[in-house]
């Protein structure tokens, strides 16, 4: 279980100081709570010596005040600084989990879902900081108080203090007894959590689909019976923690109980004075908290090292597409050429590419047209690494990709896939995303040569409009030509648009591709697309099926010989017609 903190030892290091400014306010506190009961003491039994007038008082009291000023005092400076220290440690964690998630490959995004990711990026922190802050806490005032209270009890009257502390060890057996239990409930509840997150994720991104088939109802028993789940499960571990809070309380109470037995009857035997009986009893009080704190530590030990694990789990994943090390980051051209390249998704039996061979020299345009499915996207993918290819199959400017930094060949290739996505921004900053230096004009000219920029300017506040999640809705047409703007603007060798105007109509689609592809004069593009209007302007055709090339050739070519292009060329002509 705490091997799982080892990811927080840097950090606890880094803020060590306040960890030590805070424990000396702590240990500052708890000398003052212990010297408070010397005073009842003194103040007792100069009330039970019957000579009582205020005067005499007076010092225990004043003293008492002070000791009070100093406690509220240092109370300050242990939750300021402790606190402050597992705040720092939360932001510190939950920054290096971001930045790792932004390492991990697409193929991560595949298997973990978006709202358990956002669970364990809020709700399991909030474990972790009380793990850090609040468990410290309890267990430093456990140690501290029930040693001192110990050492006073003892010093006082130690055949008392041997009775009275009987059922103490009774309650560290329960601590241990229940730790493991609470730790896994505690486990179940987080993944409970994550599981309500992803719901709650997947119906908003999903909430147009849901309402235009009418299928809110079903939305809403899936989402209540989740949160019954969520519901239960917390309930199982209040039911674990609402017996054992009070079982300790009971216990420790006990404490009182055998001192009211054997104090009172040395009082009354006169070898146990009233002002020592209620100092006493008074530590005995105070003897409670401590213990409770060590119950309370070990929870919330337990809880941080669940949900530590669950951060652990993403920590340790390893992106599977990295930089080779020293990779190169010059490109002498940026011919493509692809020799027998064969790719299957981990976990299926079907070969998305199979054998495929091409070429692309540099400053041409290649087209690839193919039914769906046929593993268009899988080979663009490649290109710029986002799925990795076997070695010494894809090869740009004469070297095979995976010996690039991966920095240089993104830079190098701009994709814009099928499924655009615009951030919550405004239009301006979208397009200028991957150049955020860009001036005024070069954003107007991407804008321009998609054919977006008068209808930006009739959005109700121009280029600063916010686009994305929280901002106008844009049409699927006007999505996808803010997105090829985006890529545009950097003028990156290679430009790769994967069905990228497919909601644009053909007559917009031909105004796109002849001012692209004047812009893009002496630079290679490739324009992936099931419409042969798009593929026409192409030098050069491939046309896939199930994964192999079928056909090649230009488009003249291809439309003078029988086969898939054809048909489909003659499919589209029937429908526009
Ligand atoms: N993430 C994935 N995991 C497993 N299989 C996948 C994945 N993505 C695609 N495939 C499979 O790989 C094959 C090729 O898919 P790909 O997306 O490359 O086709 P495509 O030609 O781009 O299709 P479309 O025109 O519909 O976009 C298909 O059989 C598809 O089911």
């Amino acid at each position: 279980m705490l091997k799982e903190f080892k990811t927080l030892l840097p950090m606890v290091k880094k803020y060590r100081w306040w960890y030590v400014a805070g424990l000396i306010s702590l240990i500052i506190t708890d000398a003052g709570e212990l010297l408070i009961p010397q005073m009842i003491k003194q103040a007792t039994n100069i009330i039970a010596s019957g000579s009582f007038f205020p005067a005499a008082i007076a010092t225990p009291v004043l003293i008492m005040i002070a000791l009070a000023a100093i406690v509220a005092l240092s109370r300050f400076g242990w939750r300021f600084f402790l606190h402050g220290a597992s705040r720092r440690i939360e932001r510190d964690l939950r920054d290096k989990l971001f930045a790792h998630l932004l390492t991990l490959s697409p193929s991560f995004y595949g298997t973990m879902k978006t709202g358990d990711i956002m669970a364990r990026a809020t709700n399991d922190m909030r474990a972790i900081r009380m793990a850090t802050g609040m468990a410290l806490v309890a267990f430093m005032d456990g140690l501290f108080l029930t040693l001192a209270i110990l050492i006073i009890l003892f010093t006082t009257n130690p055949a008392l203090a041997a009775i009275t502390i009987i059922p103490l060890p009774l309650i560290t057996i329960i601590i241990l007894a229940f730790g493991t239990v609470i730790g896994q409930r505690f486990k179940a509840v987080q993944e409970g959590f994550s599981r309500l997150s992803e719901h709650v994720q997947e119906t908003l991104s999903g909430i147009r689909v849901l309402k235009s088939f009418v299928r809110e109802s079903w939305a809403q028993e899936r989402f209540v019976d989740t949160s019954d789940a969520y519901m239960q499960k917390n309930m199982q571990l209040v039911k674990l923690w609402g017996f054992f809070f009070p079982l300790i309380v009971f216990i420790s109470g006990l404490t009182s109980l055998l001192l009211m037995r054997f104090g009172g009857v040395a009082v009354m035997l006169g070898s146990f004075t009233p002002g020592d009986f209620v100092a006493f009893l008074t530590y005995l009080s105070m003897l409670q908290w401590p213990v409770i704190g060590m119950g309370m530590t070990v929870n919330m030990i337990q809880r941080g090292a669940a949900s530590l694990g669950r951060i652990n789990m993403i920590l340790n994943e390893k992106p599977d597409i990295v930089s080779p090390p020293r990779g190169r980051t010059n490109i002498d051209h940026t011919g493509i050429e692809i020799k027998k390249l064969s790719f299957s998704y981990p976990d299926s039996e079907i070969k998305a590419l199979d054998q495929v061979d091409l070429m692309l020299e540099e400053g041409k345009t290649l087209g690839i047209l193919g039914r769906t499915g046929s593993g268009k996207s899988t080979l663009v993918r490649i290109l710029p690494r986002l799925l990795d290819p076997p070695s010494g199959t894809v090869f740009l400017g004469g070297v095979d990709i995976r010996e690039y930094d991966l920095e240089t060949l993104r830079n190098a290739i701009a994709l814009v896939p099928q499924d655009t996505f615009l951030f919550s921004a405004s239009v301006r900053e979208n397009i200028s995303f991957a150049r955020p230096e860009a001036d005024e004009s070069e954003i107007m000219d991407a804008a321009r040569i998609s054919t977006i920029d008068r209808e930006i300017e009739k959005f109700p506040k121009g280029w600063e409009t916010e686009v994305g999640e929280r901002g106008l809705s844009v049409s699927g047409g006007q999505k996808q030509r803010i997105a090829i703007s985006r890529a545009i603007l950097p003028n990156p060798p290679i430009l790769i648009f994967d069905d990228s105007l497919s909601a644009v109509d053909t007559e917009t689609e031909e105004k796109i591709l002849n001012a692209f592809l004047e812009h893009r004069k002496g630079k290679s593009n490739i324009l992936v697309s099931h419409r042969v209007s798009t593929l026409q302007w192409a030098d050069y055709i491939v046309v896939f099926d199930r994964g192999r090339i079928i056909q090649q050739g230009s488009h003249t070519q291809l439309l003078a010989t029988e086969g898939l292009y054809r048909n489909i060329y003659l499919l589209q002509q029937e429908g526009s017609l």
